[in-house]
C-alpha cells in the first residue's frame, strides 16, 4: 500500500510531554519557557528605522506576477500575496475556528492530543523535542479529516467545524496550485516536466497537512519563544496569520525581519522540497514566531507537498555539466522522517555535494 502522510512518523516518535500550561492564567514565565534573552530578536535599535528591506507583497492579478515571484523565491524565499481568490469570509471562518479550539479548556484539547507517532492532533511543536526550552505557543496539526478528533474536542458542533477546515482546504489547495505553476513558470518548468502533477497539471494528487498555531499574550516576551527558528519540509507554505505580527524570517547580512500582517495577504514561503527540486535556485527560508505581551496571536500554515511517496529530485531542465545534481531524490515521507531526526540538519544530509560556484548555500543549513 503506498504511504500516506499520516504515516510519515511512524517510524520517528517523539514522545513530548503534551500537559499543557493554562498560559492565560501565568503572571510569569515559568523556567521551562524561559529561553535565553534574544539578543538578535530583529535588527539592532535604530537600524530599524532606516532598513528598506522588506519583504515582497505580490498582487497576483499583475501581469508580472510570475516575474516577481521569480525574483522573490530567489532572493526572500519569502513573498505576501494580495488579489488571491480566497474569499474572505472563508479566512474570517477559519481564524474563527482556531480561536475557539484553543479557548477550550487543556483537558478537552488533550482528548485530541497527537499520539507520538501521529501526524495528527493536538500538542507540543514538533520540533520542541530538540530545545531544552518549551516554546510560548500550541499546536493542532490536520492531515486527512478532522471529522474523529473535532467530535473530541467539539461533542455537539464538529460538523460545523470540520466543513469550515474542508471549505478551507479545497480553497487552499487551488490557490497552491496556482503558486507552484507561477514559481515552476519563473524558473522555465512546464506541464510536462512535472509527472505527479497529472495530465492536466492540476497536482490532484499533492498532499498537505494544516497547523493551526496560537501564541498568547505573554508576561515576559523577550526571553520567550513562541515557535524556534526552522524551515518547513514543503513545496511551499501559505500561512494566514490575524492582525498581530510574531513571523520573522532570517535575511542574509541583515538577521530577523519581521513580516508585518497585511490584511487579506496571505505569506507564501519556500520551503525545503522546492529547495531540492530548484537544485537551490529558490531557498527555503528559516523563519520563527515571536510573541508579544498584549496580543494574543494566530496563524494557521497550509503545508503543501507531492503524493508522500512520489520522489523529489532537481529537475533536469535545471541540469547540465556545470549545473550538477546538488541533492538525491527523496520522498516527502522520507524527508519528514529525515527532519524529525536531524532537524534543521536535514536538507544538508541529503545534499550530494555543494555547489559548483563554490559559493555556500546559504539556506542549506548545515
Ligand atoms: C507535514 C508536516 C510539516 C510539519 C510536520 C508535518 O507533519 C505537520 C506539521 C508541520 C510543522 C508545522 C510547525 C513547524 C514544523 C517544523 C513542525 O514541527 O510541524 C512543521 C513540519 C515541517 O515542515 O517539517
Ligand atoms: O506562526 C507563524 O507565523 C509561523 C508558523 C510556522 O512557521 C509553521 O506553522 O510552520
Ligand atoms: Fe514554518
Amino acid at each position: 500500500m503506498p504511504s500516506r502522510l499520516s504515516d510519515a512518523f511512524r517510524a520517528h516518535p517523539v514522545h513530548l510531554y503534551h500537559k499543557h500550561l493554562d498560559f492565560n492564567s501565568l503572571q510569569e514565565l515559568p523556567d521551562s519557557h524561559a529561553w535565553a534573552p534574544l539578543d538578535d530578536r530583529e535588527y539592532p535599535t535604530g537600524v530599524e528605522s532606516f532598513c528598506s528591506e522588506t519583504v515582497p507583497v505580490i498582487d497576483l492579478t499583475d501581469s508580472n506576477a510570475l516575474a516577481l515571484i521569480g525574483h522573490a523565491c530567489k532572493t526572500w524565499g519569502v513573498f505576501q500575496v494580495t488579489n488571491h481568490g480566497i474569499p474572505s469570509k472563508i479566512l474570517v471562518d477559519i481564524e474563527n475556528t482556531g480561536r475557539s479550539l484553543f479557548s477550550l479548556p487543556v483537558q478537552q484539547k488533550l482528548k485530541a492530543a497527537r499520539s507520538p507517532d501521529g501526524v495528527s492532533g493536538y500538542g507540543l511543536a514538533r520540533i520542541s523535542s530538540f530545545f531544552p526550552k518549551l516554546m510560548w505557543s500550541e499546536g493542532f496539526t490536520i492531515v486527512g479529516s478532522p471529522l474523529e478528533q473535532f467530535r473530541q474536542l467539539w461533542p455537539q458542533d464538529y460538523g460545523k467545524f470540520s466543513d469550515i477546515v474542508g471549505e478551507y482546504d479545497k480553497e487552499m489547495k487551488k490557490l497552491a496550485g496556482k503558486l507552484m505553476w507561477l514559481m515552476l513558470g519563473s524558473l522555465g518548468i512546464s506541464k510536462e516536466d512535472i509527472k505527479w502533477a497529472g495530465p492536466k497539471g492540476e497536482f490532484k494528487e499533492a498532499s498537505a497537512a494544516f497547523q493551526l498555531n496560537s501564541y498568547p499574550a505573554c508576561p515576559d516576551p523577550e526571553r520567550a519563544m513562541g515557535l524556534a527558528a526552522h524551515t518547513d519540509s514543503t513545496l511551499l507554505t501559505i500561512l494566514y496569520q490575524n492582525n498581530t505580527s510574531g513571523l520573522q524570517v532570517l535575511r542574509e547580512g541583515t538577521g530577523w525581519i519581521t513580516v508585518p500582517p497585511v490584511p487579506g495577504a496571505l505569506v507564501v514561503n519556500v520551503g525545503d522540497l522546492l529547495h531540492m527540486l530548484s537544485n537551490g535556485l529558490y531557498p527555503s527560508v528559516m523563519h520563527r514566531a515571536v510573541v508579544n505581551r498584549t496580543h494574543h496571536r494566530l496563524s494557521i500554515a497550509y503545508l503543501y507537498g507531492p503524493p508522500a511517496n512520489v520522489q523529489i529530485a532537481p529537475l533536469s531542465n535545471l541540469l547540465g555539466p556545470s549545473h550538477p545534481p546538488l541533492y538525491r531524490p527523496v520522498t516527502w515521507n522520507e524527508y519528514l522522517g529525515t527532519k524529525a531526526k536531524h532537524f534543521n540538519k536535514a536538507l544538508s544530509s541529503v545534499r550530494l555535494r555543494a555547489p559548483l560556484n563554490g559559493l555556500v548555500d546559504v539556506n542549506d543549513h548545515s
